[in-house]
């Protein structure tokens, strides 16, 4: 059921989404991305251990290419980061799939103290069996790498402030470059996460091909933020969102919001309601949030048109647009730029989580033609 409906979805998408993509075909390679590629690829047979980070709603689109030429190994581990936005079942058999093709495969939040804790000790303990008898007396140097955005410098971050606190010597806090806006980080900068003996982990700009050839592969790389939302249309990137809403199961479990008109006639406290005129244009406010979600519950779970018909979802997804504009209390009369407030608030939403959590990519079939050694090469 989710490979169908990430199916479905992904073709969805990829009509959506064909002409704002051929838009930004390539824009996104500077000149400052091929030389940071230069640089990592350069630094790969040099240290320990790469730590190539994946976003873990899209565990095979966000994989880094350069690495494609490398065997799975125990010198390179698979971070599934951002583990609080995807599926949790699908995270863990995208884990399971990597470990059983002998994938050191790990899932984490970075945002979450005990998640990164759990990760540090792992980390520990893998470098441990790498470097064997010369653990105790050796400096080990591990790389992060990846596409753009996909929390590498987050990660680091956690790393370094966790590491260096429980480290013998204590060091002071640097930070690596933080952003929802995918390339900010600019440089390759090290950062001391334990002592006794000392582990140091490198950040990296992030990296992406010169030339994406599948509509559906930039599609899914727009709506997870790693290809800026400047170089797209973000119209067509709210539709791909609702096309994905609309085919799975996240929308469902918002049935207990939508109450028939109740909701109307309940009584609110004075301060909610101050609270509600206050903040009334804030999408991230609980109520607002209720509000989205209530109005997409009662679009999708209404609708009688035919879920396999590209242009009855397209009729949805302009319903559940229109609908929007009530849910956000954005005025109208801003002529264009009001749809497009509409549209930015909506994927602001999903990409925090509270829309639901979406695994993009479907896990490939274990025993299927999928896992001929080609595909299986790719993927991991
Ligand atoms: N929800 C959630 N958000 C995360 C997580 N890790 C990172 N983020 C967010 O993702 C965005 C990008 O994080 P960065 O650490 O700047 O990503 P990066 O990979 O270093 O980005 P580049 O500079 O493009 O290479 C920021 O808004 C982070 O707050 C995570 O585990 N969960």
């Amino acid at each position: 059921m989710a490979t169908e409906t990430a199916i479905l979805a992904g073709k969805i998408g990829a009509a959506v989404m064909q002409a704002s993509m051929n838009k930004a075909a390539g824009w996104w390679y500077s000149p400052h991305m091929a030389a940071a590629s230069r640089a990592i690829a350069e630094r790969i047979p040099l240290v320990d251990l790469v730590l190539e980070v994946r976003d873990a709603r899209i565990p095979l689109t966000s994989r880094f290419e350069p690495l494609k030429v490398y065997p799975p190994s125990s010198r390179r581990i698979v971070v599934l980061n951002k583990a609080d936005l995807a599926n949790r079942s699908q995270l863990k058999e995208w884990i399971s799939y990597m470990e059983h093709h002998k994938q050191i495969c790990y899932g984490v939040n970075s945002h979450n103290e005990k998640s990164i804790h759990k990760f540090l000790n792992f980390l520990q303990a893998q470098i441990r069996l790498l470097k064997k008898l010369d653990y105790h007396n050796s400096t080990t140097t591990v790389m992060l790498v990846g596409i753009p955005n996909v929390g590498k410098s987050v990660l680091v971050n956690s790393l370094h402030k966790i590491g260096r606190i429980s480290a013998a010597e204590k060091g002071k806090l640097r930070h690596a470059t933080v952003s929802p806006q995918p390339c900010e980080t600019k440089d390759i900068k090290s950062f001391k996460i334990a002592s006794h003996p000392n582990v140091y982990v490198l950040d990296t700009p992030g990296v992406l091909p010169p030339l994406i050839s599948e509509v559906e592969v930039c599609s899914k790389l727009a709506l997870t933020g790693t290809i800026s939302d400047c170089l797209v249309d973000e119209k067509e990137l709210a539709q791909y969102f609702l096309s994905i809403l609309n085919s799975s199961e996240e929308y469902k479990k918002w049935a207990e919001l939508f109450t028939d008109g109740e909701a109307e006639h309940t009584s609110h406290s004075d301060l909610e309601m101050k609270s509600k005129r206050r903040y009334a244009s804030d999408h991230t406010q609980a109520f607002v949030v209720d509000d989205v979600r209530r109005n997409l519950y009662e679009e999708a779970s209404s609708f009688h048109g035919r879920s396999a018909d590209n242009r009855d979802t397209m009729r949805l997804i302009e319903l559940q647009l229109e609908a929007l504009f009530g849910a956000f209390r954005v005025p109208r009369d801003l002529g264009e730029d009001c749809c497009l407030k509409v549209c930015r608030k909506l994927l602001n939403l999903y990409r925090t989580g509270r829309l639901g959590h979406y695994t993009l990519d479907p896990v490939p079939n274990y025993s299927s033609y999928a896992s001929s050694f080609s595909i299986i090469q790719d993927i991991i």
